[in-house]
């Protein structure tokens, strides 16, 4: 299930704030709503949030397409600061972004403005077309790290509703799948937006492929049992020594797998990885209202008072990591020299 339909020179969106009890698709025209729609993770996941942000610049563009050049590219510059300024972990957001501003100051001196609004809804019709691509390109590479038979425990949602299509984590799942691998999925609920029952549950059911719900607290037992083959996630940010900062939980998947010597794999497009930053210290992670963790959808699941902590993500040492899969490869073992021999 896609998350997001570009027709018309307009954007829908489904809104993953409903699923999977609705399925309500949200049309936008204007960037400052796209722009909301990102902050309020009515879309959400790092790809996804990318090429949204993209195609919002891309309404902004038409938006402006009667102004003079200079104030065009002046609307522009304003609308990239607003959709850069939603969340602040996923590095895909400002890959996206920075790639939009590359082309227009590549192009601005040669273009009538007319010529730019073609070639700004043109990149990210084609940032949009190309995540589906490098998913499955990931898809394949990282099935080959899938034994027969095998029990893979999944976190939060890296599905085709984290991307424009296909997933990461849950592309080398589905790749798994389509090589008949007989591969089962445990789905960790993933607190407090429940990424993992409402929306990776949704996702492998309506593609038959058979995974089973379990809470965040169940994981370690799972392993203790030796039900589990391995682990795989996505990622929002990878340092250029391959820490990872993704879902909160994640590092305490990556501990548990560690201990009981589980292989820990990060699917993640290059446009993922940060190489301006050397660690995982230096990821911001972003922290969300506390309401998201006293309440499930409207219900207060705590005193409507309770002091409450939320960081939306968490960073995980590249030392817990097996492997990170992109689609140009894998990179095993993750660290400062691996990465760097790497690209
Ligand atoms: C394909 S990576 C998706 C990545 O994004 C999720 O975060 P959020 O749902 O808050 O956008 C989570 O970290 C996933 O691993």
């Amino acid at each position: 299930m896609r998350p997001m339909l570009w027709e018309n020179r307009r954007l829908k969106l489904i809104n993953q704030l409903l699923l999977p009890n609705k399925e309500e698709w949200i049309e936008y025209s204007d960037y400052e709503d796209v722009a909301l729609a990102i902050k309020n993770m009515i879309v959400r996941g790092a790809p996804a949030i990318g090429a949204t942000a993209a195609f919002g610049l891309a309404l902004a563009a038409l938006k402006y397409r009667n102004l003079e050049k200079d104030e065009f590219l002046e609307k522009i510059d304003n609308a990239a600061k607003i959709l850069a300024n939603t969340r602040p972990t996923a590095v895909n957001l400002f890959w996206a972004i920075q790639r939009m501003r590359n082309l227009l100051e590549l192009n601005k001196d040669n273009f009538t403005v007319p010529e730019l609004v073609e070639k700004i809804v043109r990149e990210a019709e084609t940032i949009a077309e190309d995540d589906v691509q490098i998913n499955k390109k990931m898809g394949a590479y990282g099935a080959t790290l899938i034994p027969e038979g095998a029990q893979i425990y999944t976190h939060c949602n890296a599905g085709a509703l984290a991307t424009v299509d296909y997933g990461t984590a849950l592309g080398v799942i589905r790749s798994a799948h389509e090589q008949n691998k007989n591969i089962h999925v445990y789905a960790g609920e993933t607190r407090p937006y429940l990424q993992g029952s409402r929306l990776t549950t949704f996702e492998l059911m309506k593609d038959n492929i058979p995974v089973t719900l379990v809470t965040d607290n169940m994981a370690g037992f799972l392993m203790k049992q030796g039900k589990v083959h391995c682990v795989i996630v996505g990622a929002d940010r990878v340092a250029a020594n391959g820490d990872v900062a993704n879902k909160i939980g994640t590092y305490s998947l990556s501990v548990l797998a560690k201990e009981h010597n589980i292989p820990f794999y990060v699917a993640a497009p290059i446009s993922t990885i940060d190489l301006q930053i050397d660690s995982g210290d230096e990821i911001e992670i972003e922290e969300r209202g506390t309401e998201e963790v006293i309440k499930v959808y409207d219900t207060f699941i705590a005193p409507k008072d309770a002091v409450a902590y939320h960081p939306a993500f968490d960073v995980t040492p590249h030392q817990n990591i097996t492997a990170i899969i992109t689609e140009k490869g894998i990179i095993h073992k993750p660290s400062k020299e691996t990465m760097s021999s790497f690209f």
